[in-house]
């Protein structure tokens, strides 16, 4: 069997052949780092960090590179309403983005690149445009001549007559045809600007991610990502700027996860019918945000609400449950069984559903069904008192890896409070007079990864959170 992915631009399922054997070079959008993303937001983060992960799992060397998006109009209005400048305000929300997804179990990209760090990259890709006929000054702005580039419209299915014959030159316009696009914006008064060619400025948002996929993974691409809405006008002209250039496909497969929606309308911070996720995951466990959003294929839109959270929260302790109990088994029980194989080979039949359905265009909410599925087994193997110490091993191994594939960790991290420390340390000095002090140690160990330290003094024990 073999990984299918949904190609944006062909609009099928195709099976996913690499540029180069072995190796993904993957590139997807980031946020425009103005303030705390929402749960809208976090989906591509999650999306895609799945995806990765899952290449990687089957064996694939992913270069996964994301860009922020740290100047433009949205950050300048919000460092002028805060008093400050546009360095500090993507400074602060870059952190806090990392902070977020983090939470939510998303790793970080081999790169994050950001607009500011890359303008002489821009700036040559924009004067090659220029060279190339593909582009041209107005003022001090340069756009993008899209009537030039031949295949406009092939991502978004539109022909190039229906776009314009639906736009249209606005008054004070300097561009010469409605659809061509901003490359570089001249700087107006007082505001954050790069030297150029065209005199002072900075770039428009399409061009930073064509100069950045270029920079770091080259002039083709395997993957390239982020939400529906990026697929026109933005990615459409990320591939008119990178193909005119280029001569060459920019990515081979194009995807695009689907909207988390609120009362069916796309969750978004012009609309205000957003939830931040700085304050979800204060609310709720964030392992419990991520699983609710595996719990949908990527491309279906998921309509957002707490009843819908609080249901993927217990399917999520189902699973944990059953994973708990089969540690705990592990940890108190002999090995007694007889029918080891019979299991290991049933074990064995989850793994391979589970890689079916992610196959399948990275099925993330069949996945799941199988880990459910593997649940209920390993719910009906521990009513047997006779269980073997490999099968429950290879359970919770198998759960531990399918888990991680998806980014999901099934022990809830609980933080001890000060009673639950002083409990331990009473029951470890117990076992101490009663020289048990193989439990002893356990204990201390125990309170130490959990970044407690003990510490043995006259008085008695003290302790301190590291
Ligand atoms: N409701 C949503 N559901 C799924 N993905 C979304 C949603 N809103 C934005 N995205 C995605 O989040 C990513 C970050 O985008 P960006 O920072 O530009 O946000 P945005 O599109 O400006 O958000 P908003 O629409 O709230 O203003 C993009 O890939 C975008 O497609
Ligand atoms: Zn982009």
């Amino acid at each position: 069997m073999s990984l299918v992915i949904y190609n944006t631009l062909t609009r099928q399922k195709e099976v996913f052949k690499p540029l180069e054997e072995g190796k993904v070079k993957m590139y997807v959008c980031g946020p425009t780092v103005y303030n705390y993303i929402h749960i809208g937001n976090a989906r591509p983060a999650i999306v895609f960090d799945t995806v990765r992960r899952y290449l990687e799992y089957r064996g694939y060397d992913v270069n996964f590179i994301s860009n922020f998006t740290d100047v433009d109009d949205k950050l300048i209005r919000t460092a002028k309403e805060l008093g400050t400048d546009v360095p500090t305000v993507a400074e602060r929300f870059i952190n806090s983005y990392h902070e977020d997804v983090c939470a939510l179990g998303v790793q970080e990209a081999d790169y994050h690149p950001r607009v500011t760090e890359t303008m002489p990259e821009i700036i040559d890709f924009i004067s090659k445009l220029v060279e190339k006929g593909y582009a041209y000054e107005a003022k001090g702005d340069v756009y993008f001549k899209t009537r030039a580039f031949d295949g406009y419209g092939k991502l978004s299915h539109q022909s190039i007559d229906d776009l314009r014959s639906g736009a249209r030159i606005e008054v004070g316009d300097i561009k010469k045809d409605p659809l061509d696009f901003a490359l570089w914006k001249s700087a107006k008064e007082g505001e954050i600007s790069w030297e150029s060619p065209w005199g002072k400025g900075r770039p428009g948002w399409h061009i930073e991610c064509s100069a950045m996929a270029k920079k770091y993974l080259g002039d083709s691409i395997d993957i390239h990502g982020g939400g529906q809405d990026l697929t026109f006008p933005h990615h459409e002209n990320e591939i008119a700027q990178s193909e005119a250039l280029n001569e060459a496909p920019m990515a081979k497969y194009w995807m695009h996860n689907g909207y988390i929606n609120i009362n069916n309308e796309k969750m978004s911070k012009s609309l205000g019918n957003f939830v931040l996720v700085h304050d979800m995951i204060k609310e709720f466990d964030p392992q419990v945000i991520r699983f609710f959003m595996m719990a949908v294929h990527y491309r279906n839109p998921i309509n957002f609400s707490n009843e819908l959270l609080q249901s993927a929260e217990v399917s999520l302790n189902r699973i944990r449950t059953a994973y708990g109990n089969l540690k705990h088994r592990l940890e108190v029980s002999a090995d007694l069984a007889s029918d080891a194989e019979q299991w290991n080979e049933k074990i064995e039949q989850f793994k391979q559903s589970f890689i079916t359905e992610m196959d399948d265009d990275f099925n993330t909410a069949n996945a799941i069904a199988v880990l459910f599925d593997m649940a209920r087994e390993a719910n009906v193997y521990l009513q047997s008192e006779n269980t073997s110490t490999a099968v429950l091993a290879k359970f919770i191994g198998l759960f531990e890896e399918l888990a991680g594939v998806l980014g999901l960790t099934l022990t809830e991290e609980k933080e001890l409070l000060d009673e639950d420390i002083e409990a331990l340390i009473e029951e470890r000095n117990n076992a101490r007079r009663e020289r048990n002090f193989a439990r002893a140690d356990e204990i201390r160990d125990q309170l130490r990864d959990l970044n407690i330290v003990l510490e043995d003094t006259p008085q008695g024990v003290r302790w301190k959170r590291q």
